[in-house]
């Protein structure tokens, strides 16, 4: 039997109670579940439900309203408002539309005002958005800093992204809604590999995704371990967490930002309403990425991988394709029309527009 298929997929469980007691067991943790896979249930994580339960209550609102009043506020360049049905091609190899509804909010950090127009109901919700955004924020900067002690870099390596001049990126709340999909079209989407979500990698540093405790199956991952897709189911009471891109870059690979999809779910699930709410998280516009400096563990890592790259090409050489993991991460940075990667670093603002204009086709 080959190792793989001795591997079961789960994605790991991490509690945040007793945080400042427990801080390098939760950083254990988090290392085996963001080296391994990239996604974690987050448990014990202080936001209430009432006000997860509320988004979810303005998010079915405003799905709800006619078509030409959420099409009042379509999202442009700025990746701010409202996407319709078929408006984003996340999945860029097969080039399906998805099949799903969104409406972003860009948070401001300052709490003063939101950065462009809205829909009336998001501006009636201001207030919620906000406490919304805010909890959130606090989860993802405890969990930042427990990454840093991970790698045992200052605590605020990755906190302090957030704190430059611009001070415009610093969440985005995404409210998602799926349709149930009808009988006809799952053997469409089956052969024709249309999807809810088409799969992709989140742009910025870490996602934080609100499902409703009972809801349908959608979210998949392609698992690293199995190297195949693998449902993610909605767990009470826990958040889902991934890194996303810009921590991959930063650590050179070590975290991985996994490549995940929204599929129509098997059985009864798929004739089920899905609603979601991403939150994303990106620095501020005018900060530099590029990957962290004193580490031994990113240089071991670097090191290790160099090796194994090294036997990788020799592999692929006697198969005729030369790239390797290492170089295959690379490649996708200057493929997204990173031509401004300098010294290794590119500004937040060059590559999330890069992969806002990669992935909608704007009118
Ligand atoms: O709706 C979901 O469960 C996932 C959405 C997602 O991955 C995204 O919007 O980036
Ligand atoms: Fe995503």
């Amino acid at each position: 039997m080959s190792p793989a298929a001795v591997i079961e997929f789960a994605i790991p469980e991490i509690s945040l109670r007793d945080f400042d007691t427990r801080k390098n067991q939760i950083a254990a943790d988090l290392d085996i579940a963001c080296h391994g896979i990239g996604f974690f249930y987050l448990v014990d994580h202080g936001i209430p439900q009432e006000l997860i339960d509320e988004a979810f209550t303005l998010s079915k609102k405003f799905f709800d309203e006619p078509l030409e009043e959420k099409e009042k506020y379509l999202l442009g360049p700025n990746n701010q408002g409202y996407s319709a049905f078929g408006g984003q091609v996340l999945d860029r190899k097969r080039k399906v539309p998805d099949s799903k509804e969104a409406y972003n909010i860009l948070m401001l950090p300052n709490n003063s005002a939101f950065e462009s127009p809205h829909h009336p109901l998001f501006r009636e919700y201001k207030l919620l958005i906000q406490r919304f955004g805010d909890s959130a924020m606090d989860v993802v900067y405890k969990i930042m800093r427990l990454l840093a002690l991970v790698l045992d870099v200052p605590e605020n390596t990755f906190v302090s992204l957030f704190g430059g001049k611009d001070g415009s990126h610093n969440g985005t709340f995404r409210a998602l809604h799926y349709p149930p999909v009808e009988e006809e079209e799952v053997e469409d989407e089956l052969e024709n590999g249309v999807i809810r979500c088409g799969a992709h990698s989140d742009f910025g540093t870490l996602t934080v995704l609100f499902t409703e405790p009972d809801g349908p199956l959608g979210l998949q991952v392609l698992s690293p371990l199995t190297n195949k897709w693998e449902w993610i189911p909605s767990k009470p009471g826990a958040l889902l967490i991934n890194i996303s891109d810009i921590i991959e870059f930063e650590t050179r690979g070590y975290f991985l930002s996994t490549l995940h999809r929204v599929a129509p779910a098997p059985g009864p699930d798929r004739r089920r309403r899905r609603y979601s709410i991403a939150f994303f998280t990106q620095p501020d516009r005018t900060t530099i990425i590029k990957p962290i400096r004193g580490s031994k563990r990113l240089d071991n890592f670097a090191m290790e991988e160099a090796k194994r790259a090294k036997m990788e090409r020799e592999v692929k050489k006697a198969r005729g394709d030369s790239a390797t993991f290492v170089e295959d991460v690379v490649r996708r940075w200057k493929k997204a029309g990173t031509e401004n990667i300098a010294d290794g670093g590119i500004t937040v603002q060059d590559w999330i527009q890069s992969r806002v204009n990669g992935t909608y086709n704007f009118a």
